[in-house]
């Protein structure tokens, strides 16, 4: 696959980062109410590392990646990205520690009003202030990588669910992003179409220096692309290591009893 994602040393400085940590949660608790979902959770993800969070539902996975996207707030606790804090930090940190990270969602959230070329121009241009051609520019390219050159014009509604979700890939990569969250990103499509929308995921994983971190179902796709699996339970990590380790000879009871039912 030829894509210049994540290969630009101006933009992702391997080497400013002290210790290769990327990601760091620490001690991050969230309440919906009564409802403790994140009970003071400490984890961190290393640069270029992909990391699979898996267990039961409701356990609090996607509840993680919307912090990172800002999308909510944790009660307690500290999120810092690259270095940088994202929580607590005034709102012009947040915006710029956000520029860091793109998200795919199980639903796609493409904007229907719009042809896909200009989905994924629309926050270089406006956020980023990168220029029309050049947003177009790399737009082709990444619609190229993810197998639609000929869709530019089309609106979201003209494409199969395995095409949106594409679209939304390249969307979130047009960023130039370093850290790629997948949230159930195969959720929603026929089955037919998850498949395809898996392999191009393991080509970006296996192609880029991108790290993920990424929620999902598919224990297949977890151990292909997986540098790490954690497990969690009731708002926990109660067990992380290779996938080799998780899938093949995990030592927690409830990792078992998890893996057992959905294997
Ligand atoms: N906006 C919200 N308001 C109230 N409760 C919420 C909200 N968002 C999530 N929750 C609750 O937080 C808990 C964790 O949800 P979360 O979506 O993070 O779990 P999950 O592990 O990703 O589950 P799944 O695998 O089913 O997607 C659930 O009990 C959910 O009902």
């Amino acid at each position: 696959m030829s894509t210049d994602i994540q290969h630009n040393p101006e933009k992702n400085p391997a080497e400013n980062r002290s210790n290769g940590e990327l990601i760091r949660l620490e001690q991050v608790t969230k309440r919906f109410g009564d409802n403790t979902v994140l009970d003071n959770l400490d984890f961190s993800v290393q640069a270029g590392k992909h990391v699979t969070l898996i267990g039961p539902s409701g356990s609090g996975k996607t509840t993680i990646l919307r912090l990172l996207m800002t999308l909510t707030k944790p009660d307690e606790g500290r999120i810092t990205v690259d270095g940088q804090q994202l929580f607590p930090a005034p709102e012009k940190q947040i915006r710029e520690v956000r520029k860091k990270i793109g998200m795919v969602f199980q639903q796609f959230n493409l904007f229907p009003n719009m042809t896909v070329l200009r989905n994924i121009t629309e926050a270089p241009v406006t956020v980023l202030g990168m220029s029309k051609d050049e947003a177009e520019a790399r737009a082709r390219e990444l619609l190229d990588m993810v197998g639609l050159a000929d869709k530019c014009d089309a609106r979201p509604t003209q494409l199969s669910g395995g095409q949106q979700q594409r679209v939304a890939i390249a969307r979130a990569l047009a960023m130039r992003p370093q850290v790629l969250l997948l949230d159930e990103v195969t959720s929603a499509l026929d089955p037919e179409l998850v498949a395809g929308v898996l392999d191009l995921l393991r080509d970006i994983a296996r192609t880029t220096d991108i790290t993920m971190l990424c929620v999902t179902h598919e224990m297949n796709f977890a151990r292909d692309i997986s540098d790490q699996v954690l497990m969690f339970d009731s708002g926990r990590v109660i067990e992380s290591g290779t996938p080799e380790k998780i899938f093949n000879d995990p030592e927690n009871d409830r990792t078992r009893e998890f893996l057992s039912a959905v294997l």
